[in-house]
């Protein structure tokens, strides 16, 4: 299931749990049965990323402890019908890319050296295929250029891209653009404005046939490697190529100041908390609250099931938010055996798993400070493999009799005709405080997963 976003508000179409990167792949994917011929990708990541401003190169910020190159090769790693991407880094980067190729299970990535400019990297990277002493890298009849700091790039414009590039020889990907372009004079006076309808951004993804790219690198001139900023026109100017040019989505953007990262963290954080899976234990004020919060936690597509089935590879790959509700204060167990299941699926080597262990507290007593020690541990444990636990205590005052769950009350609301009872129980300040910390438990749940808060983890807040 592909993640789609709005053409323009950019939110998450179909509810899903992985971005577009990681969405799996089954044999009938239409790329698989389109693309009959050999394709690559180059990912420059050369640069030092000077306008982001900070000490570590933009490519190599991380966004949930996974440096954001790594979200740009899966989403060229995860189509089957792209057989190769290599990644250009600065030499001194090279130890680093090779340790996050083995630390996020990389396979179809290999590692050359990048050069001082962009178009030089990027040379740098076709040459890899042109090397006929190393079979591991056969050339491709078409080769995808993508800037490594666009992580958002979804398959069915990867799609387009290609198949435009073996029928024309060239394509891009571009943008309207925001801002109007004008011609300064030498003296930062206005000489004059161009016609904005008239012209686009060219973004990334970019594809050649690669004899023809690679003759535009090797016919092009010194100044266009130092100075150049566009592939597509080396491939018309040395080639005689005109590009096809095909229109993206916005999330086309590259990451280039500060703000691009905050960007591409919400929207990854967006992505990820689109849908929960809620499991009750057998209780029936457990199975109550999971029915009352997952109407609480309307933003969300939601499955409810019982104590046990997690361990369902249909439940577990759906999503990466798991919400466990326990009537009592039950054994911890659960949650390795649970960790246990997302490693065998491998479930959080790319995104952190969220689990929320809500706990209906019969006692108003708070959690004793080994309880609490316990379960700071246990997160501690957890958040090795990648699985951030938190913990939601919800007081459950004893006065209620059982059949008083919220649901039942409510029913009896509905049904009651007898205005006196019925305002009765509508100022009964329990009622009034279990609403309100059903709402707070819905609130705090979803805070919970959407931000992913490394340093909540372990944390038993109450509600
Ligand atoms: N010598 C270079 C310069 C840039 N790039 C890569 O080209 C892409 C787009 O370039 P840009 O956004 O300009 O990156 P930087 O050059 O790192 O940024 P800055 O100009 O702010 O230093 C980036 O993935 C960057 O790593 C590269 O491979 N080799
Ligand atoms: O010049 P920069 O290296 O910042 O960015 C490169 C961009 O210009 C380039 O990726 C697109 O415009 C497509 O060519």
């Amino acid at each position: 299931m592909l993640l789609q976003f709005h053409h323009e508000t950019q939110r998450p179409l179909d509810p899903g749990c992985l971005l577009p990167q990681d969405a799996e792949r089954s044999a009938d994917q239409p790329g698989r049965a389109v693309v009959d011929f050999p394709v690559a990708a180059v990912l420059p990541a050369g640069g030092s990323g000077e306008r982001m401003g900070l000490t570590t190169p933009k490519q190599f910020c991380s966004i949930f402890n996974r440096p954001l190159i790594s979200y740009t090769i899966q989403a060229f790693e995860r189509l089957p019908w792209i057989v190769m991407v290599v990644v250009v880094v600065a030499k001194d980067n090279h130890d680093l890319m090779l340790n996050i190729v083995r630390k996020f299970n990389h396979t179809k990535v290999k590692v050359v050296h990048g050069g001082t400019t962009r178009h030089r990297s990027i040379y740098n990277g076709l040459q890899a295929f042109s090397d006929s002493t190393d079979s591991s890298t056969p050339k491709p009849k078409v080769v995808i250029i993508h800037d490594a700091v666009r992580p958002f790039v979804e398959e069915d414009l990867l799609l387009k891209i290609t198949l435009a590039a073996k029928e024309q020889g060239a394509s891009g990907a571009i943008r309207p653009l925001v801002s109007t372009v004008i011609a300064t004079t030498s003296e930062s006076y206005l000489d004059h404005s161009l016609e904005r309808a008239k012209y686009r951004a060219s973004e990334m993804p970019q594809g050649f046939l690669y004899d023809i790219i690679f003759q535009a690198y090797q016919r092009c001139s010194e100044f266009d490697l130092e100075f150049g900023t566009e592939c597509l026109h080396l491939a018309l100017q040395y080639c005689g190529t005109n590009a096809r040019l095909i229109e993206g989505p916005p999330t086309l953007w590259k990451v280039t100041y500060k703000r691009d990262l905050a960007a591409a963290e919400a929207i990854i954080k967006e992505t990820l908390s689109v849908s929960a899976c809620i499991i009750a234990e057998a209780e029936e004020e457990a199975v109550e609250l999971a029915k009352t919060l997952q109407k609480n936690l309307n933003m969300m597509e939601t499955d409810v099931i019982p104590c046990g089935k997690e361990s369902n590879v249909q439940y577990l790959s759906k999503t990466r938010n798991f919400i466990h509700i326990s009537a009592s204060a039950s054994s911890s167990l659960w949650v390795l055996e649970m960790v246990k299941c997302f490693e065998d699926i491998d479930h959080a080597r790319l995104y952190p798993v969220v689990i929320v262990w809500v706990q209906l507290s019969m006692t108003k007593q708070s959690a004793d400070s080994q309880e609490t020690d316990e379960f700071m541990a246990l997160a501690s444990e957890v958040k090795q493999r990648n699985v951030l636990l938190y913990g939601i205590k919800i007081d459950h005052s004893k006065e209620w009799h059982p059949v008083w769950s919220s649901a039942a009350v409510a029913h009896l609301l509905q049904a009651w005709t007898c205005c006196a009872f019925r305002d009765a129980l509508l100022h009964t300040s329990e009622l009034e405080q279990w609403q309100r910390s059903l709402e707070r438990l819905g609130q705090i749940t979803l805070v919970l997963i959407r931000d992913r808060n490394m340093a909540l983890t372990g944390q038993m807040l109450h509600v």
